[in-house]
């Protein structure tokens, strides 16, 4: 009674379950809200579950509501056998997600994340010549970038490698195995919690994951006492994990809590950076004659030709600043807007009751391509962030989510996106690749991966630095940033 309106279950048992599509959820999910409107009820399982799909109803429930609208539902694979519960991103609300958030907040709340600007710029310079060098690699670059950025913060060491180097290849063996086993579905446990008590040789799901939670601890703990033997020879770059050690007293979290806190900027940070960076060189392959030479003059007025733009600039590029949101908007790379929330606590939106247990859904994709906030929404288009719009939350766009679980690395990911997007247009020429006979090679603004965090498929682009000058730049800037980057090895 009073749930919000939704397509009829297929059976008591599996409700609407069996209806989700297995690839794109998300548009699905979009038809949904269009037919039913902003708010939709389903049943997967057991498991009421609301489908919001405006950004205005997305406030009301997940900001507005947050005290009841911020838990996480249960990961039996994920949270509680592959981590051991010490994952914080998975984790309900409660005295261990609030020690773990804190923590994230004071190292990468806006203040704390103004001082990694220094990184992300040397970072950025050598993006720039890497670029230069082998531009059909662009998407290596960005994701080396992107991968060096957040291992430097966090543990306070460089990535120069992103196929060999050890943190990236146990990092990524992780990230595949979690996202392997966290499809909604696959296993039989998370709807039967009861087969948990099963005696270890019928349940072979659980030794896999159980087998992979040792491997996970052995090297998480690895790089933790590395960071302790090069503290111990005053040898330590401040870093995420440096502070946790320091601050063991004040924060109350055991070691092994430490090196999974350590854990999260990588899995959380590094392909949404380096997804929402391919995203504008595909908007640029799509729609680049529409803003680029608007951009570009906006570039050569403040920062003219002698000089890459600086992260001192942003005040002064409204246009790029501009074209940051709409990269952040066109294409969502949380599609789904991260991890589903959990609602503690019986609520009621516009008359419809959101029952307590529920799984709540931000649809970032319907969201953002509402066209009632944004018309003409596959269309790239900047001038859209021009002028301040009717839009509930501080970035006129819902990329970093909402309450208290919004993205904690917001100011990490817009000050990489920034910076990387501004010298990308300054110093280079984007735009369509050609093929063997000189014809432009169109690009397809759809082709995305289906995986958690959706990014694109490979496509080609050329990219030509704008004139020798700038390549002159590109080169003696990179040059001054290899010594800087020696101080972190
Ligand atoms: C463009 C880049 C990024 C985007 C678009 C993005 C987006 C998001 C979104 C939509 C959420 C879910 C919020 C919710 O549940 O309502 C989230 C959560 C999160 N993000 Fe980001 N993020 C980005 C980069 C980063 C970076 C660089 C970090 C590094 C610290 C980070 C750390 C996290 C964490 C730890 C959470 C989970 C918070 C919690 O469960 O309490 N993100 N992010």
């Amino acid at each position: 009674k009073n749930l919000p309106p939704g397509p009829a279950p297929s059976s008591w048992l599996v409700g609407n379950r069996n209806q989700v599509p297995n690839m794109k959820p998300w548009r699905w999910f979009q038809s949904l809200n269009e037919q039913y409107g902003p708010v939709v009820y389903l049943q997967m399982g057991r498991t009421p579950t609301i489908i919001i799909g405006t950004a205005q109803a997305a406030w009301e429930i997940l900001e507005k509501k947050s005290p009841v609208t911020s838990s996480r539902p249960r990961f039996i694979m994920g949270q509680e056998i592959l981590s051991n519960n010490l994952r914080g991103l998975m984790s309900e609300v409660g005295p261990f997600w609030r020690r773990w958030r804190r923590a994230l907040h004071q190292s990468f709340m806006q203040k704390t994340s103004d001082t990694y600007k220094p990184i992300q710029s040397l970072e950025s310079k050598q993006l720039m010549y890497e670029l230069t060098q082998t531009p059909a690699k662009y998407r290596e670059h960005m994701e080396r970038y992107a991968t060096s950025v957040v291992v430097v913060v966090t543990y306070g060491r460089r990535v120069h490698d992103v196929f060999n180097d050890e943190v990236v290849c146990l990092n990524r063996e992780t990230q595949d195995f979690l996202t392997s086993i966290n499809i909604p579905g696959k296993y039989l446990v998370e709807s039967v919690p009861a087969l948990l008590y099963l005696p270890n040789f019928l349940t072979p799901w659980r030794s896999e994951a159980l087998k992979q939670r040792e491997r996970d601890q052995e090297y998480l703990t690895r790089l933790v006492n590395e960071v302790k033997v090069k503290m111990e020879s005053g040898r330590a770059p401040h870093s995420f994990c440096r502070q946790l050690l320091e601050e063991r007293d004040k924060n109350g979290m055991d070691e092994m809590e430490i090196a999974y806190a350590c854990a999260t900027p990588f899995g959380a940070g590094v392909e949404t950076s380096a997804g929402s960076l391919s995203s504008f060189m595909l908007a640029c392959a799509a729609f680049g004659p529409s803003f680029i030479p608007k951009a570009q003059k906006e570039l050569d007025a403040v920062v003219g030709p002698d000089r890459m733009p600086t992260f001192e600039d942003f005040e002064e590029l409204p246009f790029i600043r501009a074209i940051v949101n709409e990269t952040l908007r066109w294409r969502p790379v949380a599609v789904l807007g991260g991890t589903p929330h959990k609602a503690t606590d019986d609520l009621v939106y516009q008359g419809m009751l959101i029952p307590k247990g529920s799984t709540i859904i931000a649809n970032l994709w319907g969201i953002h391509l509402n066209p009632v906030d944004f018309p003409d929404p596959h269309i790239f288009d900047p001038e859209r962030f021009m002028s301040k719009r009717d839009y509930p939350g501080p970035w006129q766009h819902s990329s970093f989510g909402y309450g208290r679980r919004v993205c904690p690395g917001q100011y990490l990911a817009s000050n990489s996106i920034y910076i990387n997007i501004a010298r990308l247009l300054w110093g280079f020429n984007l735009s369509k690749a050609r093929d063997e006979n000189g014809k432009e090679i169109d690009v397809d603004t759809f082709a995305y991966t289906d995986g958690f965090n959706s990014i694109p498929l490979p496509f080609p682009i050329s990219i030509t630095p704008r004139s020798a000058t700038h390549l002159a730049i590109i080169e003696r800037e990179n040059e001054m940033a290899q010594e800087e980057l020696k101080a972190y090895a």
